[in-house]
């Protein structure tokens, strides 16, 4: 097995040193023309240490500025003090970056709204453009899976939405989850959106989904939702275990976990409902709908509440960091003692290709690679190394 995955690197290796292919190659092999991967997260990658990948659109687009900016940079301390690197995913002047220094956050934070929020179906476009992109959860798990992060935080991920089964508008975070292997730790969904009907639809795209240490699945801002969780984890080793089967079994997608808010910070929880139920309402007569109709609602609860939701949302995304960095930290550890963390191999021309465990085991599609160009080439040699 190991000499047929070493012929498909061969065969891999050739197609890529091409000089076409080659001449499009960043000289140092990290900063490459289409994406930038910050020499901490770069360094964290090729040694197979605990990475946790954080999203953009939360601080653009999820809270005002400076806490925004205040939050960024908080979440990244916690990730690094429970033992993670953090990487920070956004799109800035049309390149997609994988680790945001401090000057970069802030230039996000101050932006707002006037950076695109960029889900997966909008990254093209504002790389074409040269735009600057906020990516949402969708966004930022195809862009960690691509280099080879499997966990990411946040604060809560989008659904479907309320009338959802006339509108349709359901978000492309629950598809991504469907179609992209990355652990997302969240705080739930929030009654903003129809919760049953989220958990359906996360069925039906066949994500794992568990509360962690409950029964419950969370909405956000409360611990309880009235929706039973399909399954329980209990610690950030349990949370490991899953990711790590998920992994071995290769699966396409994606694992939910879900986070309660800490005690101490959802006794506002009913506040907030109502608060929620009066911006559904506004929303309904503003006609606000589409990607505008979530940040319309958290800024509008935020002022209905005094404040008193931002503050809860701070918290949990906090608290997810904390989580999020121990599972990372224990996924690496799991993967070390079993010999099982992933490879990097530097072949001829410069680029990195990370090796999971299971490509060893003739399991090509789970080749993650960070390559000289763009995507498109990397997908179309997947059928290449297979053969
Ligand atoms: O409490 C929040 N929920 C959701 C979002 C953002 O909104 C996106 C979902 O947007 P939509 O419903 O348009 O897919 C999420 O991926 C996330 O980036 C947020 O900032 N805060």
């Amino acid at each position: 097995m190991a000499s047929s995955a070493n012929f498909r690197l061969e065969i891999l290796t050739r197609h890529l040193t091409s000089a076409a292919f080659a001449s499009k190659a960043g000289s140092d092999g990290q900063n490459l023309e289409w994406i930038k991967i910050s020499p901490e997260v770069s360094e964290a990658l090729k040694t197979g240490s605990p990475i946790v990948a954080l999203e953009s659109t939360i601080i653009s687009h999820g809270m005002p500025y400076p806490q925004n900016f205040e939050t960024a940079k908080e979440l990244e301390v916690i990730v690094r003090k429970n033992g993670a690197v953090p990487a920070t995913i956004a799109i800035l002047d049309g390149v997609p970056c994988i680790g945001l220094t401090t000057e970069e956050l802030g230039i996000l934070a101050r932006l707002g709204s006037k950076a695109r929020k960029t889900a997966s179906r909008d990254i093209a476009v504002v790389m074409a453009g040269r735009e600057n992109g906020a990516t949402t959860v969708s966004a930022t798990m195809y862009l960690a899976s691509v280099v080879g992060i499997p966990i990411f935080v946040t604060g809560g991920i989008g659904g479907v939405h309320r009338h959802g089964e006339n509108t349709l508008d359901i978000s492309s975070d629950l598809t991504e989850l469907g179609n992209t292997p990355v652990a997302v730790i969240s705080a739930g969904v929030k009654s903003i959106l129809d919760i049953p009907r989220t958990l359906e639809y996360l069925e039906t795209q066949r994500v794992t989904v568990a509360a962690y240490q409950t029964d419950e699945f969370p909405a956000f801002f409360t611990q309880t939702s009235g929706c039973k969780a399909p399954a329980r984890v209990e610690s950030p080793e349990h949370c490991a275990r899953v990711i790590d089967a998920n992994i071995r079994l290769e699966r396409k997608s994606g694992i939910l976990i879900a986070v309660p808010i800490p005690r101490e910070h959802s006794a506002s929880g009913h506040l907030i409902e109502s608060a929620i139920q009066q911006a559904l309402q506004e929303a309904r007569e503003k006609k606000i709908s589409g990607n505008a109709e979530t940040p319309f609602l958290l800024a509008r609860v935020n002022e209905l509440t005094g404040g008193a939701s931002l503050a809860s949302n701070i918290a949990l995304v906090k608290n997810n960091a904390s989580v999020g960095a121990k599972i990372a930290v224990s996924l690496a550890q799991l993967q070390k003692h079993s010999g099982k963390s992933s490879q990097v191999v530097t072949l001829g021309f410069g680029s990195l290709f990370k090796i999971p465990h299971c490509c060893t085991r003739g399991s090509p599609d789970c080749l993650s690679a960070r390559v000289a160009d763009h995507p498109k080439r990397y997908f179309a040699l997947l059928p290449m190394i297979s053969a």
